[in-house]
């Protein structure tokens, strides 16, 4: 059964890897702005995002939309088999593992995720009950339960899917962002 859970994932991985290697970049720079006052985040008010890698949708772009209307964002920095740990993005970026730039500023600790009031969250695909296929890591899903934000996935539209395999650790989605449907809120 669990192995045939991970079977699946594994199988969707590599096909939604290989369609993000020919597909058009997906900045999200205006639409983030759109997530942010859906669910009512204010100026002053903490973001952890990510810094988009290898065909993924967002941008530094995005991020500094995201700056400039006030708002503190957090990046995540990998440590290991740990939870994220977490950093003020200030300008500064310094290079990480797997072709990551992590922010170059003192980190917060695991715990910071517990103060945004919004978590942007890469993605593979997304499914209409907000079951979220990452990576394969297990970076976010040992993060993603210290949040008490809304959790927000970024994907191309042909990624948010009716149905996604999912296992007892996967922590669901308020919320997804696609170019074309801009911010779809899902029922928890
Ligand atoms: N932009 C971004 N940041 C993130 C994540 C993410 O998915 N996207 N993570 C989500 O958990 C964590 C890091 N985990 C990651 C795991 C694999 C790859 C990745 O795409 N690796 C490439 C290249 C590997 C290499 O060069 O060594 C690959 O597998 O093709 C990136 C991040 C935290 N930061
Ligand atoms: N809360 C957790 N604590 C410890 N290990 C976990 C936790 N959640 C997931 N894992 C482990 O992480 C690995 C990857 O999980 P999964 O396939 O759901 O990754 P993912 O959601 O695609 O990746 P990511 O969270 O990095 O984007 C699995 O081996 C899983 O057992």
């Amino acid at each position: 059964m669990t192995s045939d859970l991970r079977n699946r994932k594994a199988t969707l991985r590599t096909r939604l890897r290989a369609a993000r290697r020919t597909a058009d970049p997906v900045p999200l720079s205006a639409e983030v702005l759109s997530v942010v006052a859906a669910f009512d985040v204010v100026p002053g008010q903490t973001v952890c995002a990510y810094l988009a890698i290898g065909g993924e949708p967002g941008s530094l772009e995005m991020i500094d939309t995201l700056r400039s209307g006030g708002l503190r964002v957090l990046l995540p920095i990998v440590v290991g088999d740990a939870p994220l740990n977490w950093a003020l993005y200030d300008g500064g970026l310094r290079p990480g593992p797997y072709g990551l730039r992590e922010p170059a500023g003192e980190p917060l600790g695991a715990s910071a995720i517990a103060a945004a009031a919004l978590v942007l969250v890469p993605a593979l695909a997304v499914d209409h009950q907000g079951v979220r296929l990452g990576k394969g890591g297990g970076h976010y899903d040992r993060s993603l339960p210290m949040a008490t934000g809304a959790l927000v996935a970024l994907v191309r539209d042909d990624e948010f899917v009716p149905a996604l395999p999912a296992e007892p650790h996967d922590v669901r989605m308020n919320g997804v962002l696609t170019p074309g449907a801009g911010v779809i809120r899902l029922p928890l």
